[in-house]
């Protein structure tokens, strides 16, 4: 399917023949949803389409198996990968209650436009129109949504199987609205009518738009899952303190560290990363020095303390970036593995002697946490773990294992869950 453009008044099909788009792109292997729609995949949309095209890919994509599931009775052969996305954005459609004759029209209009895949038009009619019959009771028959072996294998090793199902339950279900606050949480909690987590962050259910939200212009608060907002807390500088924030962009923690009072330096390699932090800062007038670099270039040492908040296979953050089981096959991480390190190294010697390093990554894999801690020790005789920085308000004792800080998906599954990270605190040696 071509990309997307807006026709007028249309039913939807704009946003449908977008999602459509995104999903190909996605199972394709090819883009992440976040980078098809930074590359301007949906920029000729309206916003109210542009909305609807993302929610529906996202959809389709957190319920792929269990979409694949309903269909597979109906299907002798599998047809065409452009005309399975399409089947399985009609099925999550009418298994979250659309009314069916309207997906199933727009579907066979969709599937009709295109050269290779107009033959496919009255299976496409036939399909859905038998998933129309049994409607969003015969989707809930379809078991939870399992990851793909290729991460299902790694993480049933190191977790187990019981806690990945209970991880792939809360994938299912998406993610609410984490905030942080600028400033005092439980006042702002009350104007938002959010829920106040036992770790300070807030969280809505149903959010809407999130610029319309009360405090957005005057920067009362930030997005920012509740799991992330602990790496800055664990580093919990002291007014005055430098603290280099060593992979910066978008700025969520720059931000609590310099409501904290630190004097932060904000570096990234990405420029158009590092505009979504400067916009931040403006937004909630907080201030950080803004760099530009390569983390492992960055000579200007003396810290009192860094943060490294390493870029990763992102495998914690599933539940809000359905796509990424389905496009990617987990062949870069080797590569993100070894920069880890290498980042763990030179930030450490950027410190001051006896200055403080929070490490932290947004992954389920222990060899993007656990494992890189334990050898980074192993690196470097002196260098200490420093587990009282991790009892914080909210975390259990359970939680903190030899290495540090371990978040996943299933933790206050009853609250709507978390993101995974990993966050260790490390102190350098006090020898220079
Ligand atoms: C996990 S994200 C950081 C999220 C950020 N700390 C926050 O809270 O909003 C990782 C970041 O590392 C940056 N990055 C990747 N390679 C880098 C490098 N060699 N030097 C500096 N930054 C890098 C990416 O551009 C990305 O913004």
């Amino acid at each position: 399917m071509s990309q997307a453009q807006t026709p007028a008044a249309d039913d939807g099909m704009a946003a449908r023949r977008a999602a459509l788009f995104l999903i190909d792109e996605a199972v394709s292997g090819r883009r992440l949803l976040s980078e098809s729609i930074a590359q301007g995949a949906l920029e000729r949309l309206s916003p109210a389409d542009r909305a609807r095209a993302q929610r529906l890919a996202t959809e389709t994509l957190r319920q792929l198996p269990r979409a694949d599931r309903w269909l597979k009775p109906f299907l002798v052969k599998q047809p065409p990968v452009a005309v399975r996305n399409a089947l399985r954005l009609g099925a999550v459609e009418i298994g979250q209650g659309a009314a069916p004759h309207g997906v199933v029209n727009a579907m066979v209009t969709l599937v009709s436009k295109g050269k290779r895949t107009q033959s496919y038009k009255g299976l496409v009619n036939a399909v859905l129109r038998k998933l129309g019959e049994q409607g969003p009771e015969g989707f809930a028959r379809q078991p939870v949504p399992k990851l793909p072996n290729w991460l299902r294998g790694p993480l049933v090793e190191a977790w187990g199987r019981k806690t990945v199902e209970a991880m792939e339950a809360v994938h299912a279900q998406g993610a609410p609205l984490d905030i942080t606050a600028k400033g005092d949480a439980a006042a702002l909690a009350e104007r938002l009518g959010a829920e106040l987590l036992p770790t300070g962050s807030l969280r809505l259910r149903e959010a809407g738009q999130v610029s319309a939200l009360p405090g957005y212009d005057e920067g009362a608060w930030w997005v920012q899952d509740a799991a992330a907002a602990i790496a800055a807390k664990a580093l919990a500088p002291r007014p005055g303190e430098r603290v280099l924030d060593m992979c910066a962009a978008p700025g969520g923690k720059t931000l609590q560290l310099a409501a904290m009072g630190a004097e932060v330096t904000a570096l990234d390699l990405s420029e158009a990363r590092l505009g979504r932090l400067r916009e931040n800062l403006e937004r909630t007038g907080l201030g950080a020095e803004v760099v530009q670099g390569d983390a492992l270039d960055f000579a200007a040492g003396g810290f009192d303390a860094i943060l490294l908040d390493a870029p990763c296979s992102a495998t914690g953050t599933i539940r809000r970036h359905p796509d990424l089981p389905h496009a990617k096959d987990g062949a870069e991480f080797g590569a993100l593995i070894a920069l880890q390190a290498e980042m763990i190294d030179h930030a450490l010697g950027l410190l001051k002697p006896g200055g403080r390093l929070v490490f932290c990554t947004c992954s389920l894999l222990p060899d993007e946490g656990e494992v890189q801690v334990e050898e980074a020790l192993a690196r470097h005789p002196g260098l200490a773990l420093e587990p009282e920085a991790l009892r914080l308000p909210g975390i259990e004792a359970e939680w903190i294992g030899p290495e540090g800080l371990r978040l996943r998906p299933d933790l206050w599954a009853d609250r709507g869950g978390m993101d995974g990270f990993f966050i260790a605190c490390l102190r350098s040696s006090s020898e220079a």
